[in-house]
């Protein structure tokens, strides 16, 4: 039985680069790499690919964070501080549930960072709800950031 993971996506397929992994027997988080080099110019904000998707069940959520070693000695942040992965943006049509890291250099020199470089860490966490939760209408995620709530 499949409970939670990741998978590359399909555009990535035949590209070779480290797999989210725990690194030690305690780590909580799944180090995320990026799939290519990437630039990140001083100040500017740029959608950073992964190459992975990550399924999980319903009543879960990954969290993605920097790596500490990332943001200390590099500079560099989420401009979203932490990104949540929902259970149900796995395969979804727009962009087959494709994380994207949202980074920021916030140094003054430019920063490459190389393909296969561990950026991100992905923590699973399970999230509680509501008692009046049930009693509203949840609308299908329909694709990938931002897609909630356009069809109304
Ligand atoms: O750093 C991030 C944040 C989000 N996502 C993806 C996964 C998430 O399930 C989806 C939507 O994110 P979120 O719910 O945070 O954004 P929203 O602006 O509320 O969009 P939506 O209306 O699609 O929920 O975008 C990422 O790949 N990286």
């Amino acid at each position: 039985m499949r409970i939670r993971g990741f998978e590359k996506i399909n555009k990535y397929k035949d590209v070779v680069f480290p797999m989210p992994v725990r690194k030690t027997k305690t780590s909580a988080g799944y180090d995320i790499c990026v799939p290519e080099d990437v630039a990140l110019l001083p100040g500017r904000m740029v959608m950073v690919p992964t190459g992975v998707k990550a399924y999980m069940q319903e009543d879960e959520f990954l969290g993605v964070h920097i790596r500490s070693s990332m943001a200390i000695k590099k500079g560099i942040r989420l401009v979203n501080n932490v990104g949540i992965i929902d259970a149900d943006y796995y395969n979804n049509p727009d962009n087959e549930g494709h994380i994207m890291l949202a980074l920021v250099n916030t140094g003054l020199e430019p920063i490459v960072l190389k393909k296969g470089e561990r950026v991100a860490q992905g923590i699973f966490y399970k999230y509680l709800t509501t008692d009046d939760d049930k009693d509203t209408k949840k609308e299908d995620r329909s694709g990938g950031f931002g897609s909630t709530g356009k069809n109304r």
